[in-house]
């Protein structure tokens, strides 16, 4: 198998005196889509952050294409192709869709044009010109993650997109996962929804306590739903 595109061994980050990852390691592969599952407080959020290099304390080592991430500023790691979505999707209430849009600065070849990404959501085509205040939570994660496709990012660290939104719509963040994998996109997906996750993801990471205890293909997250759910706690 071809060498891991992503490499976290043995990661540790806290917030102030607090320590929040204990160790984490994974390995995710070129064109992957990995879930992170776990309990509230696993760590599933600090662990994309501390890739983004967002988290002031961290140690361990993150390799990414032949280059430690560990140390390096968040505007370093974004400009060798890392995007990070947060759960909170960091829209700018005062800007419109396309300012907001226009935000982030391109930093590699391929990313989507903007004709492509208001193409990809004709939702935010039609809202171009309304500032990010007017928009539905649905709306505004389409937003989140179409900022990011316009980087040229190839890494997309998503934190639970589908947190709060109607099933509808959480089915079109789904449609879209499956689309960017297919364009051979590598998603990290922070998740809560398992059923959501299921059916998205090649593999399936569980964290306990700042760790990744356990990981899991798709099939054996199907054949083993009711024990796997049981200690995400859901
Ligand atoms: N800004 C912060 N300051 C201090 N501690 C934090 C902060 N953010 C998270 N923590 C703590 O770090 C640990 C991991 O939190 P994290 O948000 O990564 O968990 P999570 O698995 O993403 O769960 P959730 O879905 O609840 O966000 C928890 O104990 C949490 O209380």
């Amino acid at each position: 198998m071809a060498e891991p595109l992503l490499t976290l061994h043995d990661v540790r980050a806290w917030y102030g005196p607090s320590q929040a990852l204990h160790g984490a390691s994974l390995d995710v592969h070129d064109g992957e889509v990995v879930t992170l599952l776990g309990r509230n407080g696993a760590g599933k959020s600090t662990l994309l952050k501390t890739v983004m290099g967002m988290i002031g304390r961290r140690e361990g080592s993150i390799r990414f294409r032949g280059h430690e991430l560990i140390g390096l500023a968040p505007h370093h790691i974004g400009r060798l192709g890392v995007a990070f979505c947060p759960d909170d999707r960091g829209i700018y209430a005062s800007l419109s869709v396309r300012e907001n849009l226009r935000l982030p600065p391109v930093v590699a070849e391929g990313g989507m044009s903007e004709q492509e990404l208001y193409d990809l959501f004709p939702n935010l085509a039609q809202r171009a010109n309304s500032a990010g205040t007017h928009l539905s939570g649905g709306e505004q994660q389409m937003l989140a993650i179409a900022r990011i496709l316009r980087t040229g990012a190839r890494v997309l660290l998503l934190d639970e997109p589908t947190e709060g939104l109607a099933p509808v719509i959480v089915d079109r963040i789904g449609d879209l996962i499956r689309q960017l994998k297919g364009r051979g996109y590598t998603i990290v997906l922070v998740e809560q929804n398992v059923h959501f996750a299921a059916e998205l993801a090649d593999r399936h990471c569980l964290m306990e306590s700042g760790r990744i205890t356990d990981t899991f293909d798709a099939a054996t997250l199907l054949r083993d739903f009711e024990a796997i759910t049981a200690r995400i706690g859901v």
